[in-house]
Formats: structure tokens, sequence, C-alpha cells
């Protein structure tokens, strides 16, 4: 009896002692780069915060303490250096080996298998090769159609002040081929679902415990987060199921009334007709890159006297109230300037994260195998030292100081950089523009730009100086 008591007060002993032995050596080398200092068992962890908002703050109060350089933090057992440095990027993007995705990226994997954004090693390669067809020059040219189809009701959303989940239909109509109608059925499970499951991803990545399949089971929003998965899986294979019925049945031409009518569903298309290794993709590799796709491409997605100018001159005073044509879109150049600059504050895809499998030597530091490394892209575009007065929101900046090719990625760089990205700067000029031509774009007045042109939101500022107009814009 006693000593089963014995042996089951000492197995957390045991485990603590065995964990931190393993960790000596990773320890020892990551103790070079500076950083927090740690306690057992969590690391970090009870520093995080406990929403996205004051996660954010925290990564950004150590930036500026670490003089807006790389540092490292631990989550647990997860050692992770903060990648801010243009060196390092461009080390790791440009890297042929250190393609791995970071562990973080396992949260996804329930949901979204191994498809392109997280997979590694041959199989990313092989779908890599085989998916970059479908976002070819010509296939844009067709999705554009479809694009400004659903601007068109985007805007007369927006007119009656309700607009919603435009990115959504977008890539379910032109790469799917299947029309969901999230704009007008904001209720839909489906809808709620991406929202839902992003979010648990994000904040789960912070919690040591909750980051273990095995030990997430236990939280309390684990019934909730098993629903939403499914939801979303049933939804995948379900797009999956219909496209190979109307496919086997020859009637792609006919139905054109169905939802399931449209010709150029590259994407979908591809997958099902595409070979690797001499064989046709299975169900679960099909699953895998579908609800990547679907993830990718839409959460990823979402003013001025100048922009309306730029409308007048390239569409013709007369021609406002139409769609503008695919070679329109591509000559509104300051519009790309404001794109450019509404990336490098607010960036859909902030941070990203790649994991060493061996020991690298970057810019003279040996960083040890097993390491994540996180890349924020967010703090890049915060960093004084490439951008003059960050704060202020002036797109013509990207034509006077253009960063270097590793000090602005907002959509990565190298060998795993975006797939999608023309296809999403395709879909945000044209939705875009579209507002423009509608609507008179003023700067909103307490959330994103002040008058005298900085922005107001506090985000990646000095604590201090962020706690100070924090005070100031509350009162
Ligand atoms: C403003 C919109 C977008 C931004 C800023 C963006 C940004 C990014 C970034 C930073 C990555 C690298 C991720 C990583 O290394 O973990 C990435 C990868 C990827 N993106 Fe996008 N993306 C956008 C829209 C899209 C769209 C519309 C699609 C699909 C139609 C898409 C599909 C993908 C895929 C599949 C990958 C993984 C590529 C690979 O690993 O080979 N993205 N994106």
């Amino acid at each position: 009896m006693w000593t089963v008591l014995c042996a089951f007060l000492a197995l957390p002993l045991f485990l603590v002692t065995y964990f931190e032995f393993g960790l000596l050596r990773r320890k020892r080398m990551l103790n070079k780069f500076q950083g927090p200092s740690m306690l057992p068992l969590v690391g970090n962890a009870h520093q995080m915060g406990k929403t996205p908002t004051e996660i954010l703050n925290r990564f950004f109060g150590w930036w500026h303490e670490y003089g807006k350089d790389n540092f490292r933090y631990w989550i647990g057992y997860h050692s992770n250096i903060m990648v801010t440095s243009p060196k390092y990027m461009e080390f790791i993007l440009s890297s042929q080996t250190l393609i791995s995705k970071s562990d973080v990226y396992d949260l996804t994997h329930p949901w979204l298998g191994l498809g392109l954004l997280t997979s590694t090693g041959s199989k990313w390669h092989k779908h890599r090769k085989m998916i970059t067809p479908a976002f070819h020059f010509n296939i844009l040219r067709d999705f554009h159609e479809v694009m400004n189809e659903n601007s068109t009701k985007f805007i007369d959303q927006l007119k009656k002040e309700e607009a919603h989940y435009l990115t959504l239909d977008v890539i379910c109509d032109t790469a799917m081929g299947v029309s969901i109608n999230a704009m007008e059925n904001r209720s839909s499970s489906v809808v709620q679902a991406f929202k839902d499951i992003t979010y648990t991803i994000k904040m789960r990545a912070f919690s040591p415990w909750k980051r273990n399949e095995y030990l997430f089971r236990f939280a309390p929003e684990y019934p909730e987060y098993s629903k939403t998965l499914k939801t979303l899986q049933d939804f995948t294979n379900q797009i999956i199921a219909k496209r190979i019925e109307v496919r086997k049945s020859g009637l792609e031409d006919d139905i054109k009334a169905d939802e399931f009518s449209r010709k150029k569903m590259a994407f979908l298309d591809t997958l099902l007709s595409s070979t690797v290794d001499g064989r046709l993709l299975t169900s679960q590799e099909l699953y895998e890159e579908v609800s990547t796709f679907m993830f990718e491409g839409h959460d990823t997605t979402t003013s001025g006297e100048k922009l309306f100018k730029e409308q007048c001159d390239v569409m013709g005073a007369s021609g406002l109230g139409r769609d503008a044509t695919f070679q329109e879109i591509s000559t509104m150049k300051h519009l790309d300037l404001f794109i450019k600059e509404a990336q490098r504050l607010y960036p859909s895809v902030p941070f990203i994260g790649r994991f060493t499998e061996k020991d690298y030597v970057i810019d003279g530091d040996i960083v040890p195998k097993g390491t994540t490394l996180n890349l924020g892209l967010l703090m890049l575009g915060y960093n004084d030292r490439v951008f003059k007065d960050p704060h202020k929101f002036q797109p013509e900046r990207f034509d006077r100081e253009k960063p270097g090719p590793f000090e602005y990625v907002p959509f990565s760089a190298g060998p795993r950089n975006c797939i999608g990205q023309k296809f999403a700067l395709l879909e945000i000029k044209t939705v875009v523009s579209k507002i423009i031509r509608n609507f008179e774009v003023l700067p909103a007045l307490d959330e994103l730009v002040s008058k005298d042109g900085y922005i107001s939101t506090t985000l990646g500022l000095p604590p201090e100086e962020k706690k100070s107009l924090d005070a100031h814009i509350h009162k």
C-alpha cells in the first residue's frame, strides 16, 4: 500500500526530472539567446495572457525589451525563438531543408490533416508541384468573374449594413465550385464553425496542457470543439463526394442551375484528376487539400480620395457603376500600395512557424534541433529601422522606401511562400475597388486612423507608450 502511494507521489517528480534532463542540451544552447527567464514545467506560459490581444501585447512587449530583435521563450517544454531579424528570415525562408512546420501546426491536424500548408518532405514537394498549375494566370482570369459576382452581392449587403463572409463564398465558389452563400446565410453552422475552430487552435498554442491531444480531451471546451470539427469534416467530405458524383455522371455541362454547375473548378478538378507516384489521390489526401484551401483561402483575405480618383481614371467617370475588368484591376497602382500598407500594419497571417529537425547555424548562432522558429511577420511591419514612422498609414511609402526582400513578407517567401498570393490580391482588389466606387470611404474615427494620419490602435507600441495612449483613448 505504502509502496504504491509513494510511487504515485514520486511519479510527477520523476516525470519533471526526466523532461528537464532531456532538455539540458537545448536549454543550454537557447540560454545564449536573449529572452525572459522561465519557470519549470510551464516555461513562460503563465506570462502569455488569456486573450489574443494580451498575447500580442506580450510579444510586442518582449520585442521592444530585446531591442526589436529575436528572443526566445518557452511554452511548457516547447522551446521557441521569435524571429524578427531579416537575416534570420532570409536564412529560414530560403532554406530548402528547413521546411517543416512548427509543432503549433500540429493543432490543426485533426481538422486539416497533412495538406499543402502542414505537410513536409516529399509529400509537400509532390503536392506543391501538382497544385501549382491550378493557380495559373489564365485560371485566375476565369475566377475574376466569380469574384465580381460575389463582390456585387457584398456591396448590396454593405448597403444594408450587413456584410459578412465574402471570402468564404469566393473560395467555395471558385476553387470548389460550390455555392454556400455564406453572405446571406450568416447563421450557417459551417460559417460559425470556421470561426470557432481557428479561435480554439490559436488559444491552445499557448497552453502547455491543452496543446497535448490527450490532455485536451479533459478541457471544458473539448465537447464543443469536437462538434465543430465534425461539422467542418462533414462539410468538406460532402463537397468532394458531390463533385465526384457530378463528374461520374458526366452532367457537368447540363445542370446549369445546380450549385455544382460551374465548368471551371480548377482546384478541385485538378485534385480529382491528378496523379502522384502514378496513382490518384486517396480520399484522405483529397480531404486534406480541400480543407486546407478552404481555410487558407478564406480566413486570410478579409481609403481615401486618391483611391477614388484612380477609379475614375481607370474606369472613366461614367464607368463607375460597372465591374472592373481583369486588365483594369491590374492597372490600379495606388490600390496596390494601399493594400501593401494595410498588410504591413495588419498582416492577415501575423506569424508563421518552422521546426528545426537538426541543429542549424543561422547568422553565426547555433539553433538547436527541436526548436520552434516563430517568424514574426507582424513585427517586421513595425520596425522603425526599416519603415520610417511605422505607426503612420502611408501607402506611398512603398514607392519611396523599398524594404529589403526579407524585411516585409506578408505572403512569406521562398519555396513555401503563399501559393494563393495572386488569387488573394485579385480578390482583395476586386472587392476594395468596388467598395471605393460605391461608397465614400472615410478614415475610421477612433479605430484605424486618427486625423493626423497615425493609426490610433496602439498595437506594436512599446508597453509604456501603449499604456499611456490606451488610457488617453479610453477616457
Ligand atoms: C491576404 C491573403 C493571404 C495572405 C496574407 C496569405 C499569406 C500566406 C503565408 C504567410 C503563407 C506561409 C504560411 C506558412 O509558412 O506557414 C501562406 C501559405 C499558403 N497559402 Fe496563403 N495567404 C493569403 C491568401 C491565400 C489564399 C486566397 C489561398 C488559396 C486560394 C492561400 C493558400 C495558401 C496555401 C495552400 C499555403 C501553403 C503553401 C505551402 O506550404 O506550400 N492563401 N499564405
